[in-house]
């Protein structure tokens, strides 16, 4: 196909803007326009398509040809020529001879071959390095008059199928009508008027020139005089049948076409605005102006696309890593920057503050910290003894210190023996506080190395050196953990000057120290102090059973109540905690409520007393994660709510009657007295211990684990990665990140070079405004008498056409309407009318027979 120069000049910059657009993941940016021909039968249309084209293949002929509606879908290829129908998938049609013969027989199997018509359209794609991606209709001419096998409502059943088409605000409407009818009958004009009534989208198209009557002619019509259009008329001559039987080229027939308006006097002065040539050039325009219209929509999108790569790709160009090509001596300056980063973020971590805070969970820094002072105080009263079982530990010391004699004075060594058992308990809880510490950096570790995931060698590197010296410090840690329990239990200082000694009353800072070693008046006299407030769930508050609701809880080191929101003024319950245990666990998940899975458990309960409160013999609490359930144990064990020992325990503690083995003791009032001195001194002195590993373990973690870290990771990590590898390898990317940062790089490229292409398409091509609008008294601009199906929305229809056209003035103005409404009144006439007053209209043209 070369009969369509214009479209041709289109091809290149359509294509340009396509692949640019392509190469940055964005398909089908330009959605050109359809094109639809509209017309009475024999009009011309089928001719007028094929001239837009610039290629003969549609059939063309007297009577009704077109029958059905044929979508053409014009599609850019690089090479070859081919046509090829939906109805015949993968057959391809090269002849384009045979591509009418076969849109005539397809006519003929939906509607017979006696001038049935049908709504289904024929779609036929023709691929070709000549034309541009649009789609063009031909629709069957309108008829009135049924004939053959036509339905007699045949012209509605055409104007519906017209409609169809024509309705879509993307559409142009080509209204086609012969020189040679009554141009106020145009029924083309007719439709496109209903639904384009301002005249945006419809170009007249004036055809079969040649035919008129001699001493006629369309001047008028075409100085857009008479039913003025906003877009005016373009005159054509198409081949004459005799010329297409003689296969006349449509080169040449455009050469005869042009010479014709020449040489024509009516029409020299509008030779430049006429002929098929300038209605290819009006289309083109029209699809040039569409391309312009989505430019400014494409710059944005790939200037906002280009400011989102910005960062990174400078990122790479720093490291020296863009235009695909990587420089090997950047690669120990990165590798810098990573543990620089990897420094800086873990500093972060630890310290606080910094951009990236966590609004989630406790992390690093804060974690250690709820771990020292909020946890590590709590898990030091794991190991404890309650009142009862300590009175028997020191009974049966004192017995056994006393051997076979009955002893007057209360032994020393039966105090050092307890404290000693107690001092011991101390190490497992100080160990567990450096185990948790210990995985809180790693996490901290994990967290920050996860950002150079795209070095995986790097990351494993790291990983391996800082675990194994994190490994090490806590061991180290742990050694000198256990060395200073070991150093408590070496000499056992009663003359420390908080200790109660014999005269002393010197009081412990915690409360529950003092409780356990004062009297019970002593305990009513102190002031609760505040251990924890949060929200837990509970299924057992006066709930039916299974239904469970948060409430506020109140933790005090003597009692736990309970409120119903944070304002803690409606109180649900006061519990004195005196002589409660606790026992905590994960439970399976059961699906739902409150904190989602209620997996993390702890049971209050009185092992004594058969309620706990009320009619409840325990209260069973659901923390909102692992973290909060170790947190509200750590505070119960800081309350001096201790873990439940298993049944096991208990039997030990009793004898075969079920009697407590302890209260046998106080059978002898002499030990039961040296029992409750030592247990005053015990608690006293273990309050001392208590209070010097809640100060120097952390303090010991702190110095051994957390600073030893940060110093390994500031100054040492560096070193040890040299010696671990070379920095090239180190610095190895993963396959995803080399993928990534080549697309990310080649994107960016694409982005830019599309951006250039629109500057280039944008200068080269000019936007040609739309004509103002046209008044007129004549039928044409008349209300359509199917308003409501013709008032399109303004916006839609600025989809196909350019909302600059509608600003902006036309350069040159339609003339006026002379106001002229005859209805033939476009024709100049010298002649008279003829006798009888019969009609002017001139006789239709005899048209020949179409070849078979
Ligand atoms: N002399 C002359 N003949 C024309 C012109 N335009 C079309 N014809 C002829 O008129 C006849 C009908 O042309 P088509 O292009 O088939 O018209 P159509 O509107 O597609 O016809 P239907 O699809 O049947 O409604 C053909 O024989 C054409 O050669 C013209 O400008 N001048």
């Amino acid at each position: 196909m070369s009969g369509n120069v214009g479209m041709e000049a289109l091809i290149p910059i359509v294509n340009k803007v396509q692949d640019a657009f392509t190469q940055v993941g964005m398909n089908s940016v330009i959605d050109l326009p359809q094109i639809a021909v509209v017309g009475g039968q024999s009009a011309g249309k089928s001719s007028v398509l094929e001239n837009c084209v610039g290629k003969d293949f549609l059939p063309r002929g007297s009577g009704i040809v077109t029958r059905r509606p044929l979508i053409l879908q014009l599609n850019y290829v690089e090479k070859g020529e081919w046509g090829e129908f939906l109805h015949a998938k993968g057959k391809k049609f090269t002849d384009f001879d045979e591509i009418r013969r076969e849109i005539e027989a397809e006519t003929d199997r939906m509607t017979g071959s006696n001038k049935g018509i049908s709504d289904i359209p024929i779609n036929l794609r023709v691929f070709s390095p000549h034309v541009l991606n649009l789609t063009l209709i031909d629709l069957p001419g309108i008829t009135k008059v049924p004939i053959g096998d036509q339905p007699p409502d045949i012209e509605f059943q055409i104007r519906g199928m017209i409609m169809q088409f024509i309705s879509k605000p993307s559409c142009l409407i080509l209204a086609v009508t012969p020189a040679n009818s009554d141009l106020a009958n145009s029924d083309a004009l007719k439709l496109a008027k209903e639904v384009d009534p301002e005249g945006i989208r419809t170009i007249g198209v004036l055809t079969k020139l040649d035919l008129m009557d001699d001493g006629t002619d369309a001047k008028e019509i075409l100085d857009n005089k008479v039913l003025p259009l906003r877009r005016g008329y373009i005159g054509v001559v198409n081949r004459s049948q005799r010329d297409i039987e003689g296969k006349k080229d449509i080169k040449q027939a455009q050469a005869a076409e042009r010479k014709y308006f020449l040489s024509h006097p009516a029409y020299r002065h509008l030779a430049e605005r006429a002929g098929t040539a300038f209605l290819q050039k009006t289309l083109n325009q029209q699809l040039t102006n569409h391309i312009r219209e989505v430019l400014p929509s494409l710059r944005s999108k790939l200037e906002q696309q280009l400011t989102s790569m910005e960062s990174e790709v400078k990122e790479f160009k720093n490291l020296g890593m863009s235009g695909g090509r990587e420089d090997k001596s950047a690669k120990p300056r990165m590798m810098m920057q990573m543990v620089n980063r990897v420094t800086h973020d873990f500093e972060e971590m630890i310290e606080g503050g910094g951009n990236h805070v966590d609004t989630t969970s406790l992390s690093g820094g804060a974690k250690i910290n709820t771990i020292f002072h909020f946890r590590f105080p709590g898990y030091l009263n794991e190991g404890r003894l309650d009142e009862k079982e300590l009175r028997k530990e020191i009974g049966f010391a004192i017995r056994n210190i006393h051997g076979v004699r009955s002893g007057l004075f209360t032994p020393d060594a039966a105090f050092e023996m307890t404290v000693k058992r107690q001092i011991e308990t101390l190490a497992p809880p100080s160990m567990k506080c450096i185990q948790q510490v210990s995985t809180e950096l790693h996490e901290v570790i994990m967290k920050c190395i996860d950002k150079i995931k795209n070095y995986p060698r790097l990351q494993a590197e790291i990983d391996n050196l800082v675990s194994g010296y994190l490994r090490e410090c806590e061991t180290h840690c742990r050694e000198q953990i256990q060395q200073l329990v070991e150093v408590e239990l070496s000499y056992i200082n009663t003359n420390h000057d908080d200790f109660i000694g014999f005269n002393s009353t010197a009081k412990d800072e915690s409360v529950k120290d003092v409780q356990n070693a004062g009297s019970e008046s002593q305990q009513q006299k102190d002031v609760s102090k505040l251990i924890k407030k949060g929200w837990l769930s509970t299924t057992n508050v006066g709930l039916t059973k299974g239904l469970s609701r948060e409430y506020w809880f109140v933790l005090y080191t003597d009692a736990l109540a309970w409120f119903k929101d944070e304002s803690e003024r409606d109180q649900k319950y006061y519990l004195t905690i005196d002589g409660v245990k606790m026992k905590s666990s994960e439970e399976e998940e059961e699906g739902g409520g409150l904190f989602g899975h209620r997996k993390f458990k702890i049971q209050l309960f009185h092992p004594n007393a058969r309620y706990l409160f009320r009619e409840y013999r325990e209260l069973t609490l659901y923390a909102k994660d692992e973290d909060d359930m170790e947190d509200w144990r750590a505070s119960f064990l800081r309350a001096g709510i201790y873990t439940h020992r298993s049944q096991m325990d208990m039997e030990d503690l009793e004898d075969e009657d079920h009697k407590p083995k302890f209260e046998r003791l106080f059978e002898d009032p002499q030990l039961e007295r040296q029992v409750e001195v030592i247990r005053t001194y015990v608690n006293s002195y273990m309050a001392i211990v208590r209070k010097t590993f809640k100060d120097i373990v952390p303090k010991h973690i702190m110095c051994l684990m957390v600073n030893k870290m940060k110093v390994f990771i500031e100054i040492e990590l560096m070193p040890s990665l040299y010696g671990a590898g070379n920095p090239a390898e180190l610095m190895e990317e993963s396959e995803d990140e080399v993928r990534r940062r080549q697309e990310l790089l080649g994107m960016y490229d694409a982005c830019k070079d599309a951006l250039k292409t629109i500057s280039e398409v944008t200068a080269k091509t000019s936007s040609t405004p739309l004509p103002a609008p046209v008044h007129s008294n004549n039928h044409h601009s008349a209300p359509s008498p199917n308003m409501n199906a013709s008032r399109m929305p303004k916006s839609d229809s600025a989809h196909s056409l350019s909302q600059s056209q509608r600003s902006r003035p036309p350069p040159d103005l339609p003339n006026r309407p002379t106001g002229r409404s005859a209805p033939n009144a476009g024709a100049t006439r010298p002649a008279p009318a003829p006798p009888g007053g019969g009609s002017r209209r001139p006789p239709p043209p005899s048209r020949p027979a179409r070849p078979n």
